[in-house]
């Protein structure tokens, strides 16, 4: 793949391992979720995620998806607890959607794929830093939250109304006092699974935490989503959708419930 990787016929997930030979590796994300093929694990601890609002500190069109990155050069914005040990410091969030409301998450639910996925990066601190340990095994801890149609979401607007200031990839605009918290469902139930990044380099340094209980997004919501552009100013516009990767082979992985 002589250009840079993305999600379209020449370039898209069925091409990254051209590039990216670990595309084939043993813990590869995303996965299909049974939910009666998961293992109920009892000592699995309930998920701390302690997030300060003003560690928020931009959103940028990276020309993949949009992120909204945080100040993590302490531990305020943490994840704690669950499958994990240790302390984990949230990095940024971003989200994967569909062209339509049929499609667009990343991990499946017996199959069934939901119309956006909000994946929250944090890493591990026994690393000096991100890069550091973004190519650990235990390096990376991403906390994936389904979006599923219905009532317009409040919380989820703050973020997409301010969409339009980077409409193209590279731009960039501050993103101030927002807490990541407010996107997160009521339950924190959730299946876990080692896995890897789900965009080259497809790192396998990542513990997945997914969480059962979806949140919700309308369809209005979603097409704002899909107002992005994967291209740059002055590039020929190219709609921001199906940026996801479909669900890679199990490869005898264990996939834990946090619930019964
Ligand atoms: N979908 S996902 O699996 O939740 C997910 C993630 F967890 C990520 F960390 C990244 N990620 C990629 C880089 C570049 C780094 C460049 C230096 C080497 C490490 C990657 N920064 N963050 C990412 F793009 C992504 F999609
Ligand atoms: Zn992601």
């Amino acid at each position: 793949m002589s250009h840079g990787w993305g999600y379209g016929p020449h370039n898209g997930p069925d091409k990254w391992a051209e590039d990216f030979p670990v595309a084939n590796g043993p813990r590869q994300s995303p996965i299909n979720i049974v939910p009666k093929e998961a293992q109920y694990d009892s000592s699995l601890k309930a998920l701390k995620l302690k997030y300060d609002p003003s560690n928020a500190k931009g959103i940028l069109n990276n020309g993949h998806s949009f992120q909204v990155d945080f100040v993590d050069d302490t531990d305020s914005s943490t994840l704690t607890g669950g499958p994990i040990s240790g302390t984990y410091r949230l990095r940024q969030f971003h989200f994967h959607w569909g062209g339509s409301d049929d499609r667009g998450s990343e991990h499946t639910v017996n199959g069934i794929m939901f119309p956006s996925e909000l994946h929250l990066v944090h890493w591990n601190t026994k690393y000096p830093s991100f890069g550091e340990a973004a190519d650990k095994p235990d390096g990376l801890a991403v906390v994936g939250v389904f979006l599923k149609i219905g009532a317009a979401n409040p919380r989820l607007q703050k973020v997409l109304d301010v969409l339009d200031a980077i409409k193209n990839k590279g731009k960039q605009t501050t993103f101030a006092n927002f807490d990541p918290k407010t996107l997160l469902p009521g339950s924190l139930d959730y299946w876990t699974y080692d896995g890897s990044l789900t965009t080259p380099p497809l790192l396998e340094s990542v513990t997945w935490i997914v969480l059962k209980e979806p949140i919700s997004v309308s369809p209005a919501q979603m097409a704002k989503f899909r107002s992005l552009l994967f291209t740059g100013d002055g590039e020929a516009p190219c709609c921001m959708m199906d940026n996801y990767r479909p669900p890679q082979p199990l490869k005898g992985r264990l996939v834990r419930a946090s619930f019964k």
